[in-house]
């Protein structure tokens, strides 16, 4: 009896140490709650947990001798999520790489991490197409006044339509695209349906843009896109140069029945200028998707305007996309933690 019991006891030990090896034997990665805010990107564990083990960032931080060596990646989706700070790189003896949900990556200090022997990585492309139907959504919902229609249509107190239903046209309308990079270009196409009319402004000219596919004009000068456009969408990367991009200056150049949209970054726009911009009606109305800070405050004056959508960064949100972008980080960590190149390395 007692030779049997030792021997359940062995065989639950060496079954228990097998578990606990095939665990350890996957490299760790840090993530925050999978992508913030809510923890969206949870669904897609299972993708990740094939090739890594998932520290919860909120398990590292009450565990950290346990888990510092052994991390070797760090996944972050987007501003919201994880900061990778000094203190962050200090403490990780092992990391290889800062892989990042998403194509923008400027909240991440590229030159720092690098300077630990870390290597950046994005989802560049799969990520353009959700983001340019996002764009387009925004668009015509504001156009069309999508959103006050539902709204009256759940609690309105009578059945008159208020005047202010009346929305604008967008077919034969002008689309001044600010940033015409991949996803300019996917929206300056999609727009071609609605016989749109593409004005873009671009550091540089890009003439597949201006082929008869798409048949956007250039302005070197964003002063003649603004004075033109029905819509003006902002698509650029933030950086030093697009920080605050559009402010007061630049509000007041738009037509007074123009509709102003932001896929890009809510710091490439002069917030408080945007207000004052829809306040004395300088512009009809406007449709972001990116704010700052992000989720805005309940209380923020931009939300207690009626010409206004705002939307909590939801331009990836797709299932599909989502799915191909954590599958894209996936790719990049494995690359890593091999000794490859990434894939979808960004340097600084
Ligand atoms: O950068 C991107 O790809 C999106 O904005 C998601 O963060």
């Amino acid at each position: 009896m007692l030779h049997m019991t030792s021997r359940l006891i062995q065989r639950t030990f060496r079954l228990r140490s097998t578990v606990t090896q095939v665990v350890m034997e996957k490299p760790c990665i840090l993530a925050t709650t999978l992508g913030a805010p809510g923890g969206i990107y949870k669904c897609f564990a299972p993708c990740i947990e094939k090739h890594f083990t998932i520290i919860p960032y909120e398990r590292f931080v009450q565990r950290k001798e346990d888990f510092a060596d052994k991390i070797q990646a760090v996944f972050v989706w987007g501003a919201g999520a994880l900061k990778v700070d000094q203190n962050l790189l200090q403490s990780l003896p092992n990391l290889k790489a800062v892989v990042n949900g998403g194509v923008g990556v400027d909240h991440l200090d590229i030159p720092l991490i690098n300077s630990f022997g870390v290597n950046v990585s994005n989802t560049p492309q799969v990520v353009d197409n959700a983001t340019a139907d996002i764009g387009v959504s925004l668009m015509l919902a504001s156009a069309r006044k999508i959103v006050e229609g539902h709204i009256f249509s759940k609690f309105r107190d009578s059945d008159d339509f208020p005047e202010s239903s009346l929305g604008t046209d967008v077919t034969g309308a002008t689309l001044g695209i600010i940033g015409m990079g991949r996803i300019g270009y996917k929206i300056a196409k999609r727009t071609q349906g609605f016989e749109m009319k593409i004005l873009y402004h671009n550091r540089n000219r890009r003439p597949e843009s201006e082929e008869s596919a798409v048949g956007a004009t250039y302005c070197a000068n964003m002063k003649m896109l603004l004075q033109r456009s029905d819509f003006v969408m902002v698509v650029v990367n933030l950086s030093p140069q697009t920080h605050k991009l559009i402010g007061a200056k630049e509000f007041a150049m738009m037509k007074p029945n123009s509709t102003f949209i932001n896929i890009s970054r809510g710091l490439v726009v002069d917030q408080d200028a945007l207000v004052d911009a829809l306040k004395k009606k300088m512009i009809r109305a406007a449709a972001l998707d990116v704010t700052y800070p992000e989720p805005l405050p309940r209380d923020h004056p931009l939300l207690a305007l009626p010409n206004v959508i705002v939307l909590p960064h939801v331009g990836t949100h797709t299932v599909e996309t989502s799915q191909i972008m954590v599958e894209r980080m996936v790719t990049n960590a494995l690359a890593a933690v091999t000794g490859g190149q990434l894939p979808d390395e960004v340097k600084a």
